[in-house]
């Protein structure tokens, strides 16, 4: 990561939106946050259409009889493809860590601020407590504050972040980042055998030792007009594979479908998993990254932490070449994550723009 792009990869520095609801008694919204610009609409269940995405089984998935995980791959493979998005169950990960998890993660959003401060982004940088993607002084902000931290490889962890988090929250990361980790490469090598796609062409994207996995935890405070912010600007993940749980019991996540906003109901202790551009890339355009956005409440804060999961900063990514030879044609360009990224951050999230920078 050590590049002349990475030293350019940052993010304007913004009032955190946790502080500013705690320290006034705000009843209208700041201009700044103010976001006529977006559909607020949404469809609900008596809508006539499948609101529900789907539920995919890891137990069955991880079948020792071909049947029972072929069955299942194929439902994998229909999620991928229709929706971008599904719930994962059975995943095998202690529900009580899971729980112990969230708490390490409200506790971590509620140190106090001079804390926090230590572990805020500095102005070159991405990581740490902030936003993103904010490239402009003039440009619209999330009702939200995050933390964005390189887990894996070790080596790129920053070493002014991860040492210095809090002890038993940075041991609760360290093991949820190998068990989600875990998940994450059963699930490429599921993808892999449904799309027919050379298993070493997926895992040395997303099973090798330089692959990379970032976490970014999201806070949205309670808003006073809701309607008038969003938690998360619509945009696609601009990774391989997210893993998202959802922290507390507030809903939020919305999924684009069929030109409709669609809410996402998770399941206990289910993890949401989705496609990203990324691997809509090395997919050629079979599995999809969906647009998806936040919206906040008026009464509840939501937290959430996305863990994302992408090949190593020198890989060259570009559509499977088992892939494109079955299927006559490449649907994307080719370039090395290192170039990828370095177009990702010099641009505003505008959902799927960036992606489409780089079709053929
Ligand atoms: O908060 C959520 O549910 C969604 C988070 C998300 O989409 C992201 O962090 O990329
Ligand atoms: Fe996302």
């Amino acid at each position: 990561m050590e590049s002349k792009g990475a030293a350019q990869w940052s993010s304007i520095i913004v009032p955190s939106v946790q502080e500013m609801v705690k320290e006034k008694m705000i009843t209208t919204v700041p201009p700044r946050y103010v976001r006529s610009d977006l559909d607020k609409t949404e469809i609900t269940d008596g809508s006539g259409l499948n609101t529900e995405i789907p539920i995919i089984d890891m137990k069955r998935l991880c079948s020792s009889t071909a049947i029972a995980m072929d069955s299942e791959v194929e439902k994998l493979d229909f999620a991928c493809k229709e929706w971008g998005f599904f719930q994962l169950v059975n995943h095998g990960i202690d529900p009580s860590f899971l729980e112990k998890t969230k708490a390490g993660i409200h506790g971590f959003f509620n140190l106090p601020m001079e804390e926090k401060k230590k572990l805020w982004q500095l102005s070159n940088e991405i990581e740490g407590f902030g936003q993103a993607f904010v490239i402009s002084e003039d440009q619209k902000l999330d009702w939200a504050d995050l933390f964005f931290l390189t887990v894996q490889p070790v080596e790129s962890r920053k070493p002014h972040l991860f040492p210095k988090l809090p002890l038993h929250f940075r041991d609760t990361l360290e093991t949820y980042s190998a068990e989600v980790q875990n998940v994450a490469k059963i699930l490429v090598a599921r993808m892999a055998r449904a799309l027919e796609i050379k298993p070493e062409e997926m895992l040395k994207l997303f099973d090798d030792v330089d692959s990379i996995q970032s976490m970014r935890m999201n806070y949205y405070p309670p808003c006073p007009q809701p309607d008038q912010v969003i938690g998360l600007t619509p945009h696609s993940d601009s990774v391989g594979l997210t893993i998202l749980l959802q922290v507390n019991d507030v809903e939020g996540l919305q999924i684009k479908k069929d030109g409709k906003w669609v809410p996402v109901k998770p399941l206990p202790n289910a993890f949401i998993v989705n496609i990203g551009d990324v691997l809509e890339i090395v997919t050629n355009g079979t599995y999809r990254s969906i647009e998806h956005r936040g919206v906040v409440n008026s009464e509840k804060e939501r937290l959430s932490i996305a863990t994302f999961h992408n090949p190593g900063m020198y890989k060259e990514v570009g559509p499977a070449k088992s892939l494109v030879q079955r299927q006559k044609v490449a649907k994307f360009k080719r370039l090395t994550m290192e170039e990828y990224m370095d177009g990702l951050f010099s641009r505003e999230l505008d959902g799927k723009a960036y992606l489409d920078a780089l079709r053929i």
